[in-house]
């Protein structure tokens, strides 16, 4: 169990390459006992937020504290901060328990460690193989069982499933929510947001380089619109004991009803009170994709519906305020 003191504090971060702004007046707090999500399409900035953290780049401006302190300044960074910015790199002729034992002497750890590792990531199985022969979703193991060889307080990772099957998914979840539960910070960045969804408590979503939403993944999802559509014989009824509720009504193109911002309970309920045949109530799931794709403006490539959805905004309107009072961070635009 780690005290708690584990925080990432990013405040004001800017990085520009040339003329390029790959990060724009980035703040945010990665806090103790919580894995917090870092999403942004390709190209939104996160490795380069991710390297400044972890001090291998400098910022233009800003700063990025680990413990109130810059990287370079902790006094055992090992023990605090273990980082996976790339799954590749290895030696291939290096088998798995090899190389652990060249971090643990670098690290000075007792070798026990190495093995550890490998037990935490599931890979004792592939100790004495050679990482050449490692597909990416071993590579990405290693890589986590190396960062852990400090038995870090913070784990910063860099899409960390990627290349993970999904089982391997599975398990990564489960690994990071037990890291987080013991008291230790989870930073991971991904540009999918169904990737993570399942594993993060707050989630920090970037683009262009900005902050577009700070907060917890359930408030995000609560402060959307949530619908109850029902069928019902007695539309009419319904719609004025619904407003009478106070609650809006749409009328669908298949001739159900949407009931706004409530839930199904709720509509059942008033309709059982006023003796209204309901033949299907149901709550319409929020879809996070598109409120991602919403919120990050079109640049997220990899959320193209499937010709069905539109993005709200077009060329030149302004964008749709991010939910509630975790809008927009900057004012440079999504
Ligand atoms: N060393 C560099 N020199 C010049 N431009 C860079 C450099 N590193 C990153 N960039 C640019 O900065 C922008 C942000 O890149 P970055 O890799 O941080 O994004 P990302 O969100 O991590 O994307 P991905 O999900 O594709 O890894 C991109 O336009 C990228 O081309």
């Amino acid at each position: 169990m780690h005290d708690g003191s584990g925080r990432i504090h990013v405040q004001g971060l800017s990085k520009s390459f040339g003329q390029l702004p790959a990060v724009q007046n980035l703040s945010f707090t990665a806090h103790p006992g919580m894995v917090t999500g870092f999403l942004g399409p390709n190209g939104a900035g996160k490795t380069t937020a991710l390297r400044m953290i972890l001090g291998l780049i400098q910022p233009t401006s800003g700063t990025a504290t680990i413990n109130g302190l810059p990287f370079a300044e902790l006094s055992n960074p090992a023990g605090v901060v273990g980082a996976v910015l790339d799954a590749h790199g290895f030696h291939p002729s290096r088998t798995a328990h090899h190389h652990l034992r060249c971090y643990a002497a670098a690290m000075n750890v007792p070798d026990e460690q190495a093995e550890r590792a490998l037990d935490l990531v599931g890979l004792k199985i592939a100790a004495n193989r050679k990482v050449g022969s490692f597909s990416l979703g071993m590579r990405q193991r290693l890589a986590l069982a190396t960062a852990l060889m400090g038995d870090p307080q913070i784990l910063v990772l860099d899409e960390p499933a990627n290349g993970l099957d999904p089982e391997g998914i599975a398990w990564l979840r489960e690994f990071l929510k037990a890291f987080a539960a013991s008291g230790r910070t989870v930073l991971m960045s991904s540009h999918f947001l169904r990737e993570i969804e399942h594993t993060v408590d707050r989630l920090v979503i970037v683009s262009h380089g900005c902050n577009v939403y700070d907060g917890y993944l359930d408030e995000l999802r609560a402060e959307q619109s949530s619908r109850t559509l029902v069928q019902t014989p007695d539309p009419q009824q319904l719609t004025v004991e619904a407003q009478d509720a106070g609650f809006g009504v749409e009328y669908l193109p298949d001739g159900r009803l949407a009931v706004l911002g409530t839930d199904s309970q709720t509509v059942a309920d008033l309709a059982a009170a006023r003796g209204i045949a309901l033949y299907g109530v149901q709550d319409e799931r929020i879809d996070l994709e598109h409120l991602f794709f919403q919120l990050t403006h079109g640049q997220y490539s990899g959320a193209q519906p499937h010709g069905a959805w539109v993005p709200p905004v077009g060329p030149g309107q302004q964008p749709l305020p991010p939910p509630g009072q975790h809008g927009p961070t900057s004012s440079g635009g999504l």
